[in-house]
């Protein structure tokens, strides 16, 4: 997907919501261990019935990596449903992957090609020959980490580093590098007091922005300092969408959480 589809796609569905698929067998309704599936199953019912409220999913591979063989098979599922169901959907795979070159080139392989992903998050810090590697694939996207949401963001990402916070360097070097507008961005939602010094840096580049929900972002505060002209947010929420209901009514109460958002974010790009 282009990034002009996306900005297409914010503007028809009045909407930068990102789903996150991050499923935990441990927290999904007990119904459904029974199923062949169950990973895919709750997926396909949270996608059935969340998918015009957002423009994104986002799983975390991880939590599929922790069930093996089973575990890849239900992603693999799960992206395919998506690119065959809902093409308009921009998807994430949240792998955080980055190394030299040429392992770089297959781990682009793997989610670009053989999972077909729009994009896939990256961590910077072995530099530039192991990000440029993602970028020659064409209208996919690379979301480097910035500034994450976490606490630990304040172990390294903020210190001064050659008179300048190191996510400051990341994002400005990376500018420079081949192919950059393939490029975007992690910054945590609940990091909103540096998003106007962000945009100072990279003023229309798309931002991936997880925190809101469980981990008490404020989409407002976000939105106030990190939007750009083309609203520029994907704003993820992953346990508290998902896991709004443990009951047989959890899809329906995906889409209730998904709608409160969906609806604060129509007035926000209204009023924008
Ligand atoms: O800085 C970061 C980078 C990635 N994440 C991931 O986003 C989701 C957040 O899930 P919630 O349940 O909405 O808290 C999860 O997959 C994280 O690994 C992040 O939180 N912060």
């Amino acid at each position: 997907m282009t990034t002009q589809e996306l900005i297409e796609q914010i503007k028809i569905k009045k909407s930068f919501l990102c789903i996150g698929l991050d499923v935990d067998l441990n927290k999904i309704p007990k119904h459904l261990l029974k199923e062949d599936d169950p990973i895919f199953v709750f997926n396909k019912a949270i996608i059935d019935a969340t998918h015009h409220l957002c423009v994104a999913y986002k799983p975390n591979t991880a939590f599929y990596e922790a069930y093996g063989i089973k575990g890849w098979k239900s992603l693999e599922k799960t992206i395919n449903y998506l690119n065959e169901n809902y093409p308009e959907i921009f998807t994430v795979a949240d792998a955080k992957r980055g190394d030299i070159g040429n392992t770089s080139t297959m781990y682009a392989k793997a989610f670009f090609d053989d999972l077909a992903f729009d994009s896939v998050t990256v961590a910077p810090y072995m530099g530039k020959d192991s990000v440029e590697p993602f970028l020659t694939f064409k209208n996919k996207h690379t979301i480097m980490l910035a500034l994450t949401s976490n606490q630990g963001a304040f172990d390294f990402q903020t210190k001064t580093v050659d008179g300048k916070e190191l996510y400051k360097q990341v994002l400005e070097t990376s500018k420079s590098w081949n192919n950059s507008e393939n490029l975007m961005y992690v910054v945590g939602a609940t990091k909103a007091e540096y998003f106007a010094d962000i945009r100072k840096i990279i003023p229309n580049s798309f931002l991936l922005v997880p925190g809101v929900g469980a981990q008490g972002g404020n989409l407002q505060e976000v939105c106030k300092y990190g939007m750009s002209d083309n609203v520029g947010l994907l704003i993820n929420s992953s346990r508290g969408i998902i896991y709004a209901s443990s009951n047989a009514d959890y899809a329906q109460a995906a889409a209730e959480k998904a709608q409160e958002l969906q609806n604060e974010m129509e007035i926000i790009i209204k009023n924008k």
